[in-house]
């Protein structure tokens, strides 16, 4: 049977044009209220050790707004799983990232990581915290990834956005036999990075059981497009 899959919505970016002029103007607790209210089914963070966009506070301030599913992505360095011990989200997405990463640019390796994800990933759900690892679709890392214990795996889909954009009708085999293995270990399976409006149809008929897609960067790059003429032209009724 197919799933429906959960659409979670990135808010990095509000908080990325917040800090960009201090104040709290676009306000991130309000946006997530919004986005709830426009029917996203989830909102997920990503705090960066730099704090460059969202920021610790941000995510003890989202957790009583966030009715909906609530997911914390990062690299669990000491201060990262102290926060989300004490924030307790719905979910928690680790992610290998380094710590000048400008994006995430890679999965886990979760052979070399084994014992290290297992523990944190015991700890999470000790505390009620499903956890999801963020991988490449590759078949050993899938094998790898059920055998630290995690509930789900978030597919890392740069590859996928990136080889569709230039045509490639392949672009999401590997994902496609990716899930059929993850579906057979029992692995819920997530998506996310450079996922958008072109390629979203595509990659989901092409994924069986997709739980839940993370979208941030284009989802607010398409609302900026799609809102632009509207504002504009409240503008130039009010400076009639
Ligand atoms: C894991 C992942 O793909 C996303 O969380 C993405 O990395 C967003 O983070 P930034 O907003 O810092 O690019
Ligand atoms: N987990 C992926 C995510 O949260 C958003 O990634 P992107 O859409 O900003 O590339």
């Amino acid at each position: 049977m197919d799933y429906m899959t959960k659409l979670s919505v990135n808010i990095n970016k509000i908080a990325t044009l917040r800090n960009s002029r201090g104040g709290d103007v676009p306000n991130v607790v309000q946006f997530a209220k919004d986005v709830q209210r426009f029917g996203a089914e989830g909102v997920t963070i990503h705090p960066r050790p730099d704090e460059r966009h969202i920021r610790y506070q941000d995510a003890r301030d989202l957790k009583p707004e966030v009715y909906t599913e609530y997911n914390i992505e990062g690299n669990p360095i000491d201060s990262f799983i102290d926060l989300v011990l004490e924030v307790k989200p719905t979910q928690v997405t680790l992610v290998p990232d380094a710590i000048d990463a400008i994006t995430s640019n890679a999965g886990w390796d979760t052979i070399k990581n084994k014992d290290f994800l297992m523990d944190v990933i015991k700890e999470f759900q000790n505390n009620g915290i499903r956890t999801s690892i963020f991988i490449d679709p590759v078949l050993k890392q899938i094998e790898g990834a059920k055998a630290t214990g995690t509930d789900r795996i978030e597919l890392y889909t740069e590859a996928f956005a990136h080889q569709y954009d230039l045509g490639d009708k392949n672009a999401a085999k590997p994902y496609t036999k990716a899930a059929e293995l993850a579906n057979k270990l029992d692995l819920g399976i997530n998506a996310g990075h450079d996922l958008s409006l072109e390629n979203i149809e595509f990659f989901k008929d092409n994924i069986s059981n997709l739980l839940e897609v993370s979208i941030g960067h284009s989802l607010i790059a398409e609302s900026l497009y799609l809102g632009v003429e509207n504002v504009i032209q409240m503008y130039l009724h009010k400076l009639k």
